[in-house]
């Protein structure tokens, strides 16, 4: 997508072969891009969350492996590299997808021909990515659409939770993309945008892209959406995800829940931008068994912005010593979920339905 008009992804190589990403813990105050140069520099950045977003954590760590490769592509080393990467963040599948797809691509060929082989595989699943988002969208403006022609070509007023933007893919984004191509449609469309305590990726990235697309928006904090959805403000919910089950519960950042409580409760249609990489087929029940990242309590007790001289200061918002929890996600029952809008269409949030959209994906 564009910066002040110029085109960005949030992970590219350059010419020279070094891969490039965007360190988001700086937006929307300063772009700064770094190179990512060793295997701890990738892992770093997806602990850290210099980059975040299941798809965009996939791609990193796809060009992470790349790199290793290029260091020492023994068999040793690809074993290992699995494993430093993969401990970096627990909940989005799409850590273990890249990772388990690059080695199936790596493992059979000799150590000589892999870090060619790697390179190629993660601008592939960079270009994947940018693909499934567009079809995302494309699916997802038939919903927007639709609301728009029961309103008369009225606005539709999309709320959205954290960042499910561009920065959260290599490009597009997932729930934004239906926004930006519904925009780029021609529909009057209004996206109410969730703060997102506690890192503010509502705030500090979805404010900050839909700003740069001129798209209408207002930031709300996290607990008015509900009191918005019982005054009929709200025409649709369109969020993330990290990880959708087999049978259609949606792991997001944690608030995901809340709001599709408050969508049922008031009748307001809740679905899920869900690119195929982020389905796990290996489990049913998300609830118990999708792990949820438990981050550092700072995270709570501390917020980060721009002070008035301009530098980017991280203050404390609690007393010295409050202890604090910080769950960084949760998950939405299927029954919650209106629709799955995926790359090769929308389907109901159950297991035949997703079965018979990936028939050549999901697990019999
Ligand atoms: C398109 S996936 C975006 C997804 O990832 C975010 O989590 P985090 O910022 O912690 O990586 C959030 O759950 C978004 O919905």
């Amino acid at each position: 997508m564009k910066i002040d008009g110029k085109p960005y992804r949030s992970i590219w190589r350059e010419p020279s072969g070094e891969v490039r990403i965007i360190d988001q813990r700086w937006l929307p105050h300063e772009l700064r891009i770094v190179p990512l140069a060793t295997r701890q520099d990738f892992a770093d950045a997806i602990r850290d969350m210099w980059v975040r977003g299941a798809p965009l954590i996939g791609a990193t760590a796809a060009y992470g492996v790349a790199v290793q490769m290029a260091a020492d592509p023994s068999d040793a080393s690809l074993r290992e590299t699995w494993e430093v990467l993969h401990e970096t963040r627990p909940t989005a599948i799409n850590l273990k997808w890249a990772l388990d797809e690059m080695t199936r691509v790596l493992q059979p060929l000799p150590p000589e021909a892999r870090a060619e082989a790697a390179y190629r595989r993660a601008a592939e699943i960079c270009d994947e990515d940018v693909e499934i988002n567009r079809q995302i969208g494309l699916h997802g403006l038939e919903i927007i659409r639709e609301i728009a022609k029961k309103k008369g070509g009225g606005r539709v007023n999309v709320l959205t939770h954290c960042n499910a933007g561009w920065p959260a893919t290599v490009d597009w984004g997932t729930a934004t993309s239906p926004i930006y191509h519904a925009v780029e449609d021609g529909i009057d469309v209004h996206v109410f945008v969730d703060e997102t305590r506690p890192r503010n990726q509502g705030a500090q990235l979805t404010s900050w892209e839909l700003n740069s697309h001129g798209v209408s928006h207002d930031l709300i904090v996290d607990n008015a959406g509900g009191h918005m959805m019982q005054h009929g403000e709200v025409d649709l919910v369109i969020v993330g995800t990290d990880r959708t089950t087999a049978r259609g519960d949606v792991c997001n950042k944690i608030g995901t829940y809340l709001k599709a409580l408050a969508a049922k409760a008031n009748g307001v249609p809740f679905y899920v931008a869900l690119p195929s990489p982020t389905i796990d087929w290996t489990v049913s029940d998300g609830i118990r068994e999708i792990p949820i990242e438990e981050r550092g309590g700072e995270e709570v007790t501390h917020v980060q912005g721009r002070d008035a001289g301009g530098n980017i200061v991280s203050v404390q918002i609690s007393p010295d010593g409050t202890p604090a929890r910080n769950p960084a996600f949760d998950v939405t029952p299927a029954e919650l979920v209106t629709g799955l809008i995926t790359e090769r269409g929308v389907c109901k949030a159950d297991a035949a339905a997703m079965a018979a959209m990936f028939p050549d994906l999901a697990k019999g």
